[in-house]
Formats: structure tokens, C-alpha cells, sequence
């Protein structure tokens, strides 16, 4: 580091008179000053603060995935990163509660000299969501069009040439299927599991089957989910069937990645697989996150607004309720549970593969 040639003064070098000169009221404007305005701008742009910090992360993120090989320690790296991703989502999620501390009418007093903004405009946001892995295909269609109709010319032309790079799911995927699977000629991995995954099949529909306190109407319905789950097992060791169901959205990973990671969180105790466990239960969490975000928005938009539509011409909290649900980014990191087993029913590994696994800083020899 060098030495600084200039003192350097707070106010200045935080640009204070920007950021604190850039509180104009709507309702001023009009000379009807609402004093809950002041909280409604500043609680946006601590967000929209917020969301660059969290732009930023990602986007270094996204930078070393889109490299042929990430080293180890590039690995670090990005977890942390995530982490510190996960701890300002955990802040922004609570910061509702800050904008909820303004009741429905006062929001009213100002409500309509904001027509027709609202935080569709949000180009952080919307970033973000790209960044992810939100494909416009997976939008809501309300959202789709408005992608075209409120938006200005130059935010949607950014947005588009975002939407054609490789977003963090897409990297990711690719990365988890690099990963080498492990299978010698004497360990075939999958078969075994194949085997130990049927019998806990058999288990749950003998429960079922076994089961009185179900009504049929239940039972039938028990049954049918437990056959869903059944063609997704099959799914998982035969190609062809994964990608028909990957064509009906059933999954979203490819099967190399999904394989991939679901040797990854079984064996996560192994050190070699510890980092990459890590980075996939930060994933897990961050898109955990940012559906906590959407709900309680959602929620916060209910007590505020009931069923009345929103300013940006949605439903209002209608429409946010459903992107709750449909916006998922690494929903098959979560379903993926469905496949796990218990320690006690995984394969003992051959040595020669956990001679490969370990990093063995205390051996003697
Ligand atoms: C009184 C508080 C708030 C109300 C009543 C409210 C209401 C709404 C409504 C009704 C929508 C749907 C679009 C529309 O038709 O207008 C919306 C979208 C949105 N709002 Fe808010 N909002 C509030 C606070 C916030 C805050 C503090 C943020 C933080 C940045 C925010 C960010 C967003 C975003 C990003 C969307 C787009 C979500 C999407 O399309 O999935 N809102 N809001
Ligand atoms: N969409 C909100 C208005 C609103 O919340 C809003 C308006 C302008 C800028 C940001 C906003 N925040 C989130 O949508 C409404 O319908 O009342």
C-alpha cells in the first residue's frame, strides 16, 4: 500500500452532499408535504445501496466461475463472498420491518404521486435476479411485459445484453459437471446407490400401503406423489429419462451437475468436498433468502395496500405472491434432500478414493 499524499476528510470522501442532498420529496413537489415520504426514499435507497454491494459480490463471483479451472483458494474466496451476500440479505429481510413502522394511510397521503414508479423499475433488482439465474422464460407474465412497457429503452437494452451472458446457475452448472465422478474399474458408485435408494422405496410404500389412519381419497393421493418421486429416482440413473424431465421443468441443473452435487452433499464430511458442500449450501441460502425477501414484501404490500393494484399496473400482492413460489433459482439444490441417504446406508469408499479425497496434513509418513 502507499503512503497518502492528501488528508482525506470524511464527508468528502463519502460523498455526503450527494447522497444526502438526493432526498426530494414527490409530495413537496406538489405542496402537500407527507412526513412518512422521508422514510419511504430512504428505506429504497438503503436497499438500492444494498443491492450494489450484493452486484458486486456476484459479480466477481461470476468472474471466477467463468474461467476453465477455479482454484481452491479461489473457492474460498467466493464462499466467503456468499456469505457476506447471505449476512446483508438477512439485514435487507429484517429492514422490512423499518418501512412497516408507516401505517396504510399514511403510505395513502402520498401513494398516488408516485404513478406509475414502483420497484419493477428497480434495475438493481432486476440485475440481480439475471445474475442469479432468472430466465425471462420463467417470468411471470406480467413481469414479461413489462420488461418492454416500463422500462426505458437504454434499462432494458442493458438488461437484455445481461440476459445473454452466462448468469451464476449457468457457471455453476457447468462447473459441477467438470467435476470428475468418481468410479474405478472395482467401485461403481451409482450402482450401489441404485440398490440402497430402491429399498428406501419399498420402505415408504410399504408404509403407505400399511398405513389405516389414511382415508382413501388420501392414500391414493400418498401413492401417487410417492410414484412422482419414484420416476425421479429412475430419472437420476438413466440419461434419457433425466432430460425428458428436465424438459418438462422438473429439473433445472443438468444431470452431470445434479450427480455432481449430490455426491458432494453425501460425502460433504470428506475435505476435498467440504468447500464445494459449502458453496452449494450458500446457494441454497441465498435464494432461501431472497424468497423470505419476496414473501415478506409481499406481505408488507397486503397490509398496506389489501387486493388494491399496485402502482406499477400488477395485481399488487396478488402478483408478488406467486413470484414467491415461481422465482426459485436453485429449487434442485433444495429437492435434492429427496435423494439423500443416511450415513449409514452410503458405501463404505474403496481407499484408493479416499486416499484422493483427503488432504492429510497430519500423516507421518
Ligand atoms: C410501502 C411499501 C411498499 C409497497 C406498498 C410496495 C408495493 C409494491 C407493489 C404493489 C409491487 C408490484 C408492482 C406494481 O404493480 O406496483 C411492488 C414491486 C416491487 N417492489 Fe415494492 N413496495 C413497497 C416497498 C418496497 C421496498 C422498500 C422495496 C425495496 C427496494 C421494494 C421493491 C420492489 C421490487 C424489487 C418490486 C418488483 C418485484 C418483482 O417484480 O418481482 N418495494 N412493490
Ligand atoms: N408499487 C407501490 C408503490 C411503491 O411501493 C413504489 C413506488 C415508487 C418507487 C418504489 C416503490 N416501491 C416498491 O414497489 C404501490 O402500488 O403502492
Amino acid at each position: 500500500m502507499k503512503k497518502n499524499i492528501e488528508p482525506c476528510y470524511y464527508g468528502d470522501y463519502l460523498q455526503l452532499d450527494k447522497i444526502l442532498g438526493a432526498q426530494k420529496l414527490q409530495s413537496e413537489k406538489y405542496s402537500d408535504a407527507a412526513h412518512e415520504e422521508m422514510l419511504f426514499i430512504i428505506v429504497h435507497q438503503v436497499y438500492e445501496l444494498w443491492f450494489k454491494q450484493i452486484l458486486h459480490e456476484l459479480n466477481a463471483t461470476i468472474d471466477t466461475f467463468n474461467q476453465e479451472v477455479v482454484k481452491d483458494q479461489q473457492l474460498t474466496q467466493v464462499v466467503y463472498r456468499l456469505q457476506r451476500v447471505i449476512t446483508i440479505q438477512r439485514l435487507m429481510n429484517d429492514q422490512i420491518a423499518v418501512m412497516e413502522t408507516m401505517t396504510p394511510q399514511q403510505f395513502l397521503s402520498f401513494r398516488d404521486y408516485l404513478v406509475p414508479a414502483s420497484g419493477f423499475q428497480s434495475i438493481q433488482f432486476k440485475r440481480l435476479e439475471i445474475s442469479l439465474g432468472l430466465k425471462r422464460e420463467f417470468r411471470v407474465d406480467f413481469d414479461k411485459q413489462s420488461f418492454y412497457s416500463r422500462l426505458t429503452d437504454d434499462d432494458r437494452a442493458l438488461l437484455e445484453g445481461l440476459e445473454k451472458k452466462p448468469s451464476l446457475f449457468d457457471l455453476v452448472d457447468k462447473w459441477l459437471s467438470r467435476m470428475p465422478l468418481l468410479k474405478t474399474d472395482d467401485f461403481d458408485f451409482w450402482e450401489y446407490y441404485k440398490k440402497a435408494t430402491a429399498e428406501m422405496l419399498t420402505d415408504d410404500h410399504d408404509t403407505i400401503s400399511t398405513n389405516d389412519t389414511l382415508s382413501t381419497a388420501d392414500k391414493r393421493q400418498e401413492l401417487k406423489d410417492w410414484q412422482s418421486t419414484k420416476e425421479n429416482f429412475d430419472a437420476l440413473f438413466d440419461h434419457e429419462k433425466f432430460e425428458k424431465l428436465r424438459k418438462e421443468d422438473k429439473f433445472r441443473l443438468s444431470h452431470e451437475a445434479l450427480l455432481s452435487a449430490l455426491f458432494i452433499k453425501q460425502y460433504s464430511e470428506e475435505p476435498v468436498f467440504n468447500l464445494p458442500f459449502q458453496l452449494i449450501t450458500a446457494l441454497t441460502e441465498i435464494d432461501e433468502q431472497l424468497t423470505i425477501w419476496r414473501y415478506r414484501h409481499a406481505m408488507m404490500v397486503q397490509r398496506m395496500l389489501g387486493t388494491k393494484i399496485g402502482t406499477g399496473g400488477s395485481s399488487g400482492h396478488h402478483y408478488l405472491k406467486r413470484t414467491t413460489e415461481s422465482n426459485r433459482i436453485f429449487l434442485d439444490f433444495f429437492n435434492m434432500a429427496t435423494f439423500l441417504l443416511p450415513k449409514s446406508a452410503l458405501p463404505e469408499l474403496p481407499n484408493a478414493i479416499k486416499r484422493k479425497l483427503g488432504f492429510y496434513l497430519n500423516s507421518i509418513s
